[in-house]
């Protein structure tokens, strides 16, 4: 680690390859009691550090660790009745455990949304490992909108670098480029 720069303590000594075999898993809540547990089918997709105040970070970290999946791949097995959504006007419907405060995913019911279909998840709350690893860093700027010291993003986006995680202050390009292409199609700029 580079002197007190802690991004998330599932990328600060370095990415974890993904399995080939990774097929899925569960995802736990902190509770020590009852937690909520989800189910999730298959690999995740565009895991991503972010640095925006609306995604669920633990105790320390500058930036959540959020990936995707196909809505219909996830089911929440154990102890629903704790979940609750933090803001029922954001985009993405956060599923936040009552006890802990974790978010166990989020959901998108807009369906003219470019990301429709795809819930989010912290892939850090799998029991299991495997997991795909952050591929970028996105919404870097956003962490000044937490309290971070402006004087610090120097030394944030060269750490998030050194990791690998080229910094973005969106989503990365092809990502912005999938949401510019589904507005277009949309508005009709371009062809279906
Ligand atoms: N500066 C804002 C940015 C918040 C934001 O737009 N977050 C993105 C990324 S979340 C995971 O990639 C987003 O799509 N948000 C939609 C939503 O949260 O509903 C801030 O930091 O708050
Ligand atoms: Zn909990
Ligand atoms: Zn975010």
């Amino acid at each position: 680690m580079s002197g007190a720069i802690l991004i998330h303590p599932a990328v600060d000594h370095g990415l974890m390859p993904a399995a080939k075999e990774f097929s899925g898993g569960t995802l736990v809540c902190k509770c020590a009691q009852n937690p909520v547990k989800v189910t999730v089918t298959g690999q995740i997709a565009h895991d991503h550090a972010c640095g925006c105040t609306k995604c669920w970070k633990p105790a320390g970290a500058t930036f959540s660790v959020v990936a995707v999946v196909p809505r219909d791949n996830l089911r929440v097995t154990e102890n629903e009745n704790k979940l609750a959504i933090v803001d029922p006007n954001a985009t993405i419907q956060r599923y936040a455990c009552t006890g802990c405060g974790v978010h166990m995913y989020g959901r998108i019911e807009n369906k003219s949304h470019p990301f429709y279909g795809l819930d989010f998840v912290h892939p850090e709350l799998f029991q299991e490992s495997g997991w795909a690893p952050p591929e970028f860093a996105a919404f870097v700027s956003s962490v000044i909108e937490s309290g971070v010291d402006p004087s610090r993003m120097g030394a944030i986006r060269d750490r998030l670098k050194g990791l690998g995680l080229e910094p973005y202050d969106a989503l990365s390009p092809p990502l912005m480029d999938a949401i510019a292409t589904h507005t277009a199609k949309a508005s009709g700029a371009l062809p279906h």
